[in-house]
């Protein structure tokens, strides 16, 4: 390695079980756990991963006269202080050009300064950055962790309670993945945003330059009059689904998921089936197409050899008043000329586009989960239509679908959302999506209520802080983290994170910072000071 070694802040004391080593470390130093430090062995550097540490003092003993003095005499606290020290307990995480374990007495070291892409390649041990990406920065360091672009469609989670730090990080993901470099180029990863809480709105108005260098097209969808330039009125082709899963959407709306009658269920399939899919558009999506499809079932249920009672004829009914005044009248979300289709997906392709679908109750005022979930699936089934055809036709393309609040679309069998329309085909887009280039994304605060299987196929994670239940949750799907990593996950500051899978070209799990960017920091989900707030004016 020819870049300068950081500061000395520690000793080596003893090696203990495989890869693991105990060091002794400065007391005013503030290390992390997660954070990386360098292990000189005389000019043998070695990288270790903090696993755990506790601060340890001579004095200590409870039941001594010294500790008594302490509790009576405060100024006592600066001998204390003074004698006390850092033990660590330090994972081997990469050997340079050596194949040695270090030795006690070797030498703990921060990680060293860079000052050139030269000390980056050597620090990381590469020849060059190419499909590496730089994000933040390792912690208690300004080397950035380099990401593996490459990796993307191996999907990715990013998870944390409320409040740690997603959206801003997300945010931060997606101005990285509108800046690529590769060459002299600035180049961008097609994606489409399911956005929550419209904290990525405004990146297609008053921020739009944080991701416009590489992009051509930038869009947000809304369900409501578009008035600003890049607005788009979101509507959808209902031709793609099955007269069964537009059934039960209906039905659903009205009575709840799972809790409809299964004869008025079969009998509204029954007769959607009897018309082309190419109708449902006008005979779902007009409030004449409805009416007359009310009549029809009306009229069906006056011939005793049909075999439905009137009273399940009118249930279907008010199923189908309820769905034409929610999805309908007032958001007039279905038209058969769609403003997102396959052809839209092929544009936000050949532009490096960005589409955010803006479920805020600011873009889709009177929106529900059931109308969210219909519309992801629509999404996710144009996507993997899309991403199939075009490399059966021998073009390769790549697509990220970033999803906010990821357990209301592939919710684990504990999460009360049964997600009937969108399961399966995030499933499908999970298990075969990669191998055509499509990327999930899965943003949440709750990981414990995503689908295990899905969160099985995740491998890149970041993880903010957790809450205590996700923890176990974590452990057995994220295969792979450390048992002391895991449990500090529940503690970790906003804005830290741990990064693990492939993308991080650490491949072992690392402590990164992002750094605050008061630009990218200004979005929705950002929560002012209510003090502050509530002082002016
Ligand atoms: N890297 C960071 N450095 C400093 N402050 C941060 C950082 N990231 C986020 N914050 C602050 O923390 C707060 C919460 O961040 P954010 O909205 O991203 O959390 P979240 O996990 O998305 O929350 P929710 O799940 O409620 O949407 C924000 O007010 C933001 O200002």
């Amino acid at each position: 390695m020819l870049m300068e070694k950081g500061e000395i802040i520690g000793i080596v004391l003893q090696k203990s079980e495989a890869n693991e080593l105990q060091g002794l470390i400065r007391a005013d130093e503030e290390i992390n756990i997660g954070q990386l430090l360098l292990i000189d062995d005389s000019e043998k550097l070695s990288l270790v991963r903090v696993e755990n540490y506790e601060f340890l003092n001579e004095f200590f003993d409870e039941r001594g006269d010294i500790a008594k003095s302490i509790l009576k005499e405060p100024s006592i606290y600066e001998i204390l202080d003074m004698n006390t020290i850092i033990k660590a307990t330090l994972h081997l995480i990469k050997k340079y050009d050596h194949n040695t374990t270090p030795k006690p007495g070797s030498f703990v070291r921060r990680l060293p300064e860079i000052k050139s892409e030269k000390d980056l390649l050597s620090f990381y041990g590469i020849k060059n950055k190419k499909g590496l990406i730089e994000y933040g920065a390792l912690a208690g360091s300004e080397i950035p962790l380099l990401l593996d672009l490459n990796a993307i469609t191996m999907h990715v989670g990013v998870f944390g309670e409320t409040g740690s730090g997603k959206s801003y990080n997300m945010r931060y993901l997606i101005k990285l993945l509108s800046n690529i470099k590769i060459g002299d180029k600035i180049t961008a990863l097609p994606m489409i945003v399911i956005d929550a809480n419209g904290d990525y709105i405004d990146l297609a108005s008053t921020n739009l330059d944080i991701v416009s260098k590489g992009r051509g097209w930038i869009k947000r969808y809304i369900l409501k009059d578009p008035k600003e330039q890049n607005d788009i009125k979101l509507t959808i082709d209902l031709s793609i689904f099955t007269p069964r899963e537009l059934s039960e959407f209906i039905m659903s709306l009205k009575y709840g998921e799972a809790s409809y009658n299964t004869l008025q269920l079969n009998f509204l399939e029954q007769v959607l089936a009897n018309h082309d899919s190419k109708e449902y558009n006008t005979l779902l999506g007009t409030a004449i197409g409805i009416e007359n499809l009310r009549n029809e079932i009306l009229t069906m249920a006056q011939n005793k050899d049909i075999g439905i009672t009137t009273s399940t004829a009118r249930g279907i009914a008010s199923a189908l008043e309820i769905f034409k005044n929610k999805v309908i009248t007032r958001l007039q979300l279905v038209n058969s000329s769609a403003s997102l289709t396959e052809n839209t997906l092929e544009v936000i392709w050949r532009n490096r586009g960005l589409a955010i679908i803006d479920f805020s109750a600011e873009g889709s005022p009177g929106i529900d989960v059931l109308t969210k979930q219909l519309i992801v699936s629509y999404i996710t089934r144009l996507i993997f239509n899309y991403l199939t055809k075009s490399k059966y036709n021998g073009n390769q393309r790549f697509l990220g679908f970033v999803i906010e609040e990821a357990q209301n679309y592939i919710p684990s069998v504990d999460y009360p959302v049964n997600a009937n329309l969108t399961k399966d085909v995030l499933v499908t887009l999970a298990t075969q999506g990669r191998k055509f280039g499509a990327s999930l994304i899965l943003v949440s605060q709750r990981p414990a209520f995503i689908d295990k299987y899905v969160l099985s196929m995740i491998n890149t994670f970041f993880f903010h802080r957790i809450y205590h239940e996700d923890v176990r949750y974590v452990m057995s799907a994220s295969g792979g983290l450390p048992e002391s990593l895991t449990r500090n996950l529940t503690s970790l500051e906003t804005g830290h994170i741990i990064i693990s899978g492939l993308m991080s070209i650490m491949k072992s799990p690392a402590l990164v910072r992002i750094p605050w960017d008061a630009r990218l920091g200004s979005y929705a989900g950002n929560v002012e000071r209510i003090d502050l707030i509530l002082s002016e004016g």
